[in-house]
């Protein structure tokens, strides 16, 4: 059987599809995908799913390795092998709020898609905080007043800016990553191994 490998779709697609063809991989048939989940070429099977879902996918051994975001890696720690990081997807974590606010004495609200990551860094602060998850365009919450703060990805910086935002601090910083099953590293051993070598020697020539 092929190597199955399952990719983070959107904003990592285009960036591993680059890294990939620069591997000297043929990727015609990825390129042409469409709304395709599942594409198969002559030496892999993948398929194309939400980060968080890629992990899953790859945990339960339906995908033997895959390509995610390391911030969903420290957020979800699911149980597969984090091989090393891959030269595209660069990100950061940071607490952002208002220009100019005024933190409020009593505890404070933080709105984060994180939560678990948000938790273990007002955690080390020796903070206690209310967390209040969103699934997406965080940067609201303090400026509807839901949140004095967020703990979100920071790429270019535009979005906190465009938002009336600053950075408070960056804690963390990452990018996409190579995942491999646990059994799959074992069983398909003979596969896999060229196929990850090939990926880590790409990644150190970037
Ligand atoms: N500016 C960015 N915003 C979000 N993620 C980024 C950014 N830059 C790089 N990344 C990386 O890309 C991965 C996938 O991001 P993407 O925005 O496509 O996923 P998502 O936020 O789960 O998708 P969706 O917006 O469809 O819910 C993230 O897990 C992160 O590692
Ligand atoms: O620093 P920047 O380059 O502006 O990128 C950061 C923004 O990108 C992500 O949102 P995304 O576009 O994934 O939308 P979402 O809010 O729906 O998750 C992230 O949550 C920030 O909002």
């Amino acid at each position: 059987m092929k190597p199955v490998i399952a990719l983070t779709k959107g904003r990592l697609e285009k960036q591993f599809l680059n890294f990939f063809a620069g591997l000297g991989y043929d990727v015609e048939a990825l390129l042409e995908k469409g709304r395709k989940l599942q594409i198969e070429t002559k030496e892999f099977s993948f398929f194309f799913a939400k980060g968080v879902d890629v992990t899953t996918y790859v945990e339960n051994g339906i995908a033997d390795i895959g390509v995610v975001g390391g911030d969903i890696l420290i957020e979800h720690q699911p149980d597969v092998f984090n091989l090393f990081p891959l030269p595209f997807g660069h990100c950061r974590m940071a607490l952002a709020t208002k220009i100019d606010y005024q933190w409020p004495e009593q505890k404070k609200r933080i709105a984060s898609t994180f939560t678990n990551i948000t938790k273990s860094y007002f955690k080390e602060k020796g903070e206690s905080v209310d967390i209040i998850k969103l699934e997406g365009s965080v940067e609201l919450a303090p400026i509807l007043g839901l949140a004095d703060a967020i703990v979100d990805i920071v790429e270019t910086g535009t979005t906190l800016k465009e938002n009336g935002l600053v950075i408070e601090d960056e804690f963390l910083s990452f990018s996409a990553r190579l995942i491999a099953n646990r059994s799959s590293l074992k069983i398909k051993r003979d596969q896999l191994v060229p196929v990850i070598e090939r990926f880590k020697e790409g990644a150190r020539n970037v």
